[in-house]
């Protein structure tokens, strides 16, 4: 099983393009994501000049020392916003932290702290203006999708055009892997972990090393690899229960390189969320999940994260293997709406949401 590319040609410009048009993107993407829950898109706009540019200015940012990064750290108050210092999230919690680090941007809120101008020219401006561009791009994918579904062809774009706003919880997140040594390797560490994303949509672009796999339905793990020029989008868990699970939200996760690789990884994650106040009820009017109240939705997917932790690592890698939801939950709050890290309280964790 490969994971589909399409034309994504049709709807580049112009948001007025007739629903007839679309038909032939919206059945190849309505075969992707029931079948592997994946899809690459070319032509979307997206230029891979600009996402090689973003690379480039990311890892400036990522090259500079430690004493400058911690003031920028993410904290629970800030939107999931800022720097995540290596091994401090695990998208799996059953193994030891990923050994990548990462920097969030939740909403464009005016307080965000930001590298400065003349440490890392131009990251804000960029970041800013690619974070446009995602959203952009996933209100066009949204509106094919639920032409895919012979729904109202709005009901998912409606839901999401709070991204950028503080009450959305919508995240682009640029990923550094550094050179990984391998006498320091925790048993069962990974560069990241096989989980499920958390939200509606997720856009992915890798540098050129690709790396990263995605878990198919007969459950072994196919390379996802990096096609120049194209965006890889894959469904998340909110977007699967929204579809009443006719959409898929497929595990996936990046490997270590192989033993005397020492190379760098770099990638980029644009996390599309509905707004926190919007609720998500069945789009096919059955009862298959209870409606649910985005914001609510986050929470207790937190709650449940806070649970787990009481369990040992025997036990939870137990739960994983037996595909239970609380655990695949719980992998996905901790990552994506960073509510909870390891060494956040209790408060902190129920102020986590704004
Ligand atoms: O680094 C990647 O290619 C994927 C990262 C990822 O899946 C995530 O952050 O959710
Ligand atoms: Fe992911």
């Amino acid at each position: 099983m490969k994971i589909p590319v399409l034309d994504f040609g049709v709807y580049r410009h112009g948001d007025n393009v007739p629903d007839e048009k679309l038909t032939e993107l919206s059945r190849g993407l309505r075969a992707a994501f029931t079948e592997i829950g994946f899809v690459y898109l070319r032509n979307t706009g997206i230029g891979q000049e600009e996402v090689d540019d973003i690379m480039e200015i990311s890892k400036k940012f990522f090259l500079l020392p430690e004493e400058v990064k911690i003031p920028l750290s993410r904290t629970s108050d800030t939107y999931n916003h800022g720097w995540v210092a290596l091994e401090t999230e695990r998208l799996n919690p059953s193994r030891p932290g990923d050994l990548k680090e990462a920097f969030n941007i939740t909403s464009l809120h005016p307080d965000a702290a930001w590298p400065a101008e003349d440490v890392v020219p131009g990251f804000r401006k960029t970041f800013e203006s690619f974070f446009m561009r995602c959203k952009d791009l996933s209100l066009r994918v949204l509106r094919v999708m639920a032409l895919s579904l012979e729904i109202d062809v709005d009901i998912f774009v409606n839901s999401h055009k709070s991204i950028g706003s503080s009450t959305n919880g919508s995240t682009l997140r640029v990923l550094y892997y550094p050179p990984v040594q391998r006498a320091m390797v925790k048993g069962g560490q990974l560069r990241c972990g096989e989980h499920s994303d958390y939200g509606s949509i997720s856009l992915v672009f890798q540098d050129s090393k690709g790396g990263l796999q995605v878990k198919s339905r007969s459950g072994e793990f196919i390379n996802a690899p990096a096609i120049p020029g194209t965006v890889l989008i894959n469904i998340a868990d909110l977007m699967q229960r929204w579809t009443s699970d006719v959409f898929i939200s497929a595990k996936h996760r990046v490997l270590l390189p192989p033993p005397g690789d020492s190379s760098t990884r770099q990638s980029l994650v644009f996390f599309a969320q509905p707004g926190d106040d919007v609720t998500i009820t069945c789009c096919d009017g059955s009862n298959k999940h209870p409606p649910v109240k985005t914001g609510d939705y986050l929470l207790e997917r937190f709650n449940e994260t806070y649970q787990m932790q009481g369990h040992d690592e025997e036990s939870n890698l137990a739960l994983e293997k037996a595909g239970t939801r609380a655990t695949v939950m719980s992998n996905k709050r901790q990552l994506h709406d960073g509510h909870k890290q390891e060494q956040n309280s209790d408060k902190k964790l129920k102020k986590g949401k704004d």
